[in-house]
């Protein structure tokens, strides 16, 4: 569940006054989602979502995401569109949390993607990186390396409470990223958060992208191995080679990686699966049992993580 504020129907009539989307008709909370709360609104003009943000999202970078999905919409990539308020703002405040409205994409997620559909998010996450070169703004990565050290200084010391050893396994995936995480691969605008529960289909089609907000600059290849860890592997922790395959041609047709992004791979494979797990160690360690939060279980990661570490060549993710 993530609805983490509470809005009144008198404070949401207030806050939609600013916007050009006619009478409030109905609201609910949607239960989906971890990071923001969000609520499905119908109006008269139609339905939007609304989403306040909440605690990895900080009213400094609204801006860039919110621009950036305009900019990516603007370009034919299907994602939302930001309602601009009659003071051609992108975002006000709501019960005390900045908060925006944007439009509502059908579609829903896939639960268990298969090659099709590896292959539909390969072509789209490419499509994005090009229609994202010319968005003028960026925006540093907030959990690349640094921000992974901070998690880490967060939850190291409770570590072995979900499994024994895990804070020695990991400080050796520290060091070596320290001494080999690659510093200049081709890099622009990146999702950083482009899981299955992001991308929407219709029958097999993918229909849009949601969730901008880790959006952020950083290697596009980075991105590509985020993707191969969240749609590639199966419930048994094997990686489907050919899902990954599917993935990295698609991906290809639109914008080929370089000799060196392909050889960079698996350690960007495994600082990816470093990443996530570490948000999930975060929340699972910190985030008080009982709460209508949905935790997700960081063990997940940590088994992509222990994969990719026996990588020895791309070829074993399906680059030709
Ligand atoms: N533009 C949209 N159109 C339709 N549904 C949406 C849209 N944005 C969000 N949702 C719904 O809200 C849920 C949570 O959204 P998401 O952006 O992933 O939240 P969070 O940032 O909290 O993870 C999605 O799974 C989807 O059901
Ligand atoms: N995708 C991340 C969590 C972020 O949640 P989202 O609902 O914003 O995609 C994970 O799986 O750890």
């Amino acid at each position: 569940m993530a609805v983490y504020t509470d809005v009144s129907e008198g404070e949401l009539e207030s806050f939609l006054r600013e916007y050009p989307v006619g009478r409030l008709l109905s609201y609910k909370g949607i239960a989906e989602g971890s990071e923001n709360s969000n609520f499905l609104l119908h109006t008269s003009e139609g339905p939007f979502i609304l989403t306040l943000y909440e605690k990895r999202v900080h009213t400094e970078d609204l801006p860039f995401f919110l621009g950036l999905m305009h900019h990516l919409a603007e370009k034919g990539i299907s994602c939302p569109l930001p309602v601009e308020r009659r003071d051609g703002a992108l975002f006000g405040t709501l019960a005390g949390r900045p908060a925006a409205l944007i439009t509502f994409l059908e579609g829903m997620w896939m639960r268990r993607p298969s090659v099709v559909h590896c292959r539909e998010v390969g072509r789209a996450l490419a499509e994005l990186h090009v229609a994202g070169q010319d968005f003028p703004l960026s925006r540093p990565n907030a959990l690349a390396i640094d921000g992974w050290r901070k998690l880490w200084a967060g939850s190291h010391e409770r570590a072995d409470e979900v499994e024994k050893g895990l804070a020695t396994e990991v400080d050796q995936d520290f060091a070596l990223f320290a001494r080999e995480w690659p510093t200049d691969l081709p890099s622009g605008v990146i999702h950083a958060d482009l899981f299955p529960d992001n991308v929407f289909f219709l029958g097999d089609r993918l229909s849009g992208l949601i969730d901008f907000y880790f959006a952020c600059n950083d290697f596009y290849a980075y991105d590509v191995a985020t993707c191969l860890n969240a749609w590639c592997f199966e419930k048994d922790f094997s990686f489907n080679l050919t899902k990954g395959r599917a993935l990295l041609a698609a991906y290809q047709e639109v914008r080929p990686l370089s000799e060196a992004e392909k050889e960079a791979l698996p350690l960007l494979a495994r600082g990816s699966a470093l990443r996530f797990m570490l948000t999930r160690l975060y929340d699972w360690l910190t985030i008080p049992d009982g709460a209508l939060v949905q935790k997700r279980d960081p063990m997940e990661y940590i088994r992509r993580l222990r994969f990719h570490r026996a990588v020895r060549s791309p070829s074993e993710y399906g680059l030709a």
